[in-house]
Order: C-alpha cells, then structure tokens, then sequence
C-alpha cells in the first residue's frame, strides 16, 4: 500500500519555527498545514513546533497500510466466508466490512450526522479522506501538562457526530515487536456471529505509533465524551471516533481506553483527574490500606509496651 503523506517538511529542518530578523525581536507564527508529513502543536506562546511523542516524530498518514508478506502464514479467518483472497493483497481483502456494520456508512464526511444507509453505496476510503483531510479546522494538538499531547476542539459537536477514524498500519499479534506501543487498536475482522467466544474472534492491531492520524492522540479519560467504534466507508471497516455527548469548543476529546489500560491493578496511572478517575479509587484503596496497616502495627506496638520486661521488684 502506497502512503498518502505528502513529504514537504522534515523533522530536523523544520522542528522549531525559526525567529524573523532580530530587529523585530518576535517569534515567527507558522501556519499550520494539513498536508504537513508531520504533526505540529499548537503552543500557548503562538510557537508551532513539531511533536515528539514517546521518543519518536510520528509521521502523519491518514490511511491504512499494510505489509502483506506478514500475513502470508497467518490461517484463513473463520469468520470470512469462504472463497475470500488470503493471503490478503489489498486492503478491503483484510478488513472488507462483511460484517454486523453493514448499515452504517459513514458516507462522505464527518461532522454533519449525515450516516449512509445505502449497501450498494459507492462512498470510498479514499474519498473519505479527502473530505477530512482538512481536520486541523476543527482540532489542534496541545501539550497537556501530565499527558503528553492532547487533542482540542475548536468547533462545538453535537453528541452522535463522527469525528475521524483511526489509521494505521495494520499488523497481525505475532508480527508485533515492542509490547510498550501505546498506539495499538484491535479490530475484529470478517463476519463476527453475536454468540461467538471472545478468545476464538480473528482480530488486527491497527497501529498508530509511527505512523497516523491525529486520533492516535486522543488521551484518556474516566469520563470521556467519545467512543472508538465500528462502521465501514462504502466497503471498508473502520474505526470512527464518535462523539457521546456534546462537546463544547476548547475542550480536550477523551475516550475510554478501558479497565486493562488504566484500571485498578495496571502498572499505568490515570491523570485525567476526573472525580470518578480510576486512579484516584486507587490511591484512595492504598491510602485505607495503609492506614489500616498502620494501625495494625500501632495495636502491635502498644501491646509491646504493655508487655515490656520488667525489673524484679527490690524487697526490703
Ligand atoms: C494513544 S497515546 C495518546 C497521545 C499521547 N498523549 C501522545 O503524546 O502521543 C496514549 C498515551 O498518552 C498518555 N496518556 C493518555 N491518557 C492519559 C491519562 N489519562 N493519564 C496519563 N497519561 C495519559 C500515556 O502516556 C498513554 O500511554
């Protein structure tokens, strides 16, 4: 697959906007281009600069990529009917939308609630993207102060508005190299029955760390006001970042990664400082503990005292 990034910038050339000349002694502003191969943020000293997340400059490709050759010994899905191609060549051989989403078309744009009800639609992935291409209209990335890059709205959305889709680079668990990638998704491909076992449905990761769109930042929230879920454009399946209530213009966009990623045992802790966040039931849980445990050491040592070795009385 052929990434859709145009390259007229590179991180080293271009990663802090440079000063005008001395005398006017300001900072130049540089306007923010969608067609940019890389993400810049949106600084509150008007600086643009290019961003860094996790010790690498994520290259922005809003389009599924995929290596075919790392499927070549991965078995036929039993959720695909038979008859598909597999290995897969081309894209929609992997994640054609054969399954439950088959309603619900995202048509040709987001953010004006028009969904497609058509199956035999001719809308595209490809046309999909060109209508969104131009994201940075209604989003900018910002620094949060503990959660790395943020994405923020500078439109009002109604609650149900499909906001943009999550990209990739679409890859099989066993082709996976580096267990910390905070960028993955999973997705379940072919026809998935209702009544089908969790553990035996085929999925893909589609991974967003080095290379994506500007949903890969959207951090996490206990109460978020977004959801990654399911639907296809014309015959492909994606992921939509829909919004589940309405979001006001300036606010960060959050979703809920889920229990296994921020929950009450993981080694990751939430700051989203939200009054329900995981995190702080967890620090509270500790802080009862501790105490208790405290307490029981408190008991321990006063019956130390009370127990203590004594000198035989002196008798007269
Ligand atoms: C998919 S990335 C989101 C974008 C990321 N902030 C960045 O700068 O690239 C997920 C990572 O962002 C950070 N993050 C997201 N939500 C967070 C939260 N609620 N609390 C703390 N860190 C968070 C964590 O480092 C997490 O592993």
């Amino acid at each position: 697959m052929v990434i859709a990034a145009s390259t007229n910038s590179s991180p080293t050339k271009m990663g802090i906007a440079k000063r005008r000349s001395p005398r006017r002694g300001s900072l130049k502003i540089r306007r923010l281009r969608s067609r940019d191969r890389f993400f810049w943020l949106s600084a509150s000293d008007g600086v643009s600069r290019l961003v860094n997340s996790n010790d690498s400059v994520p290259e922005q490709v809003d389009d599924y990529t995929f290596a075919p050759s790392k499927f070549r010994h991965e078995p036929y899905p039993m959720t695909f009917p038979a008859g598909r191609v597999w290995p897969p060549r081309q894209i929609d051989d992997l994640v054609g939308a054969i399954g439950s989403e088959q309603t619900d078309c995202v048509g040709n744009t987001c953010y004006n609630g028009n969904i497609c009800q058509d199956l035999d639609c001719t809308h595209t992935l490809s046309g999909w993207r060109t209508a969104t291409s131009d994201w940075e209209k209604y989003f900018e990335l910002r620094m949060t102060e503990h959660r790395g890059v943020g994405v923020y709205t500078k439109h009002a959305f109604r609650q149900g508005t499909i906001l943009g889709w999550y990209s990739g680079e679409l890859k099989t668990l066993s082709s996976m190299e580096c267990s910390t990638n905070a960028y993955l998704m999973e997705m379940e491909i072919g026809d998935v029955g209702p009544d089908m076992p969790v553990e035996s449905i085929p999925t893909i990761f589609i991974d967003g760390e080095q290379k994506g769109n500007w949903t890969r930042f959207i951090n996490h929230s206990c109460a978020a006001d977004c959801v990654f879920r399911i639907m296809r454009v014309g015959c492909t399946r994606i992921m939509v970042v829909e919004a589940v209530r309405d979001i006001p213009r300036g606010k960060e966009l959050s979703v809920d990664y889920g229990q296994e990623y921020y929950g009450l045992t993981t080694v990751k802790i939430c700051a989203c400082g939200a009054p329900g966040c995981v995190s702080r039931k967890r620090a509270r849980m500790e802080k009862a503990m501790e105490k208790q445990k405290a307490e029981a050491t408190d008991v321990r040592t006063r019956n130390v005292k009370r127990c203590r070795r004594v000198a035989p009385p002196v008798l007269v």
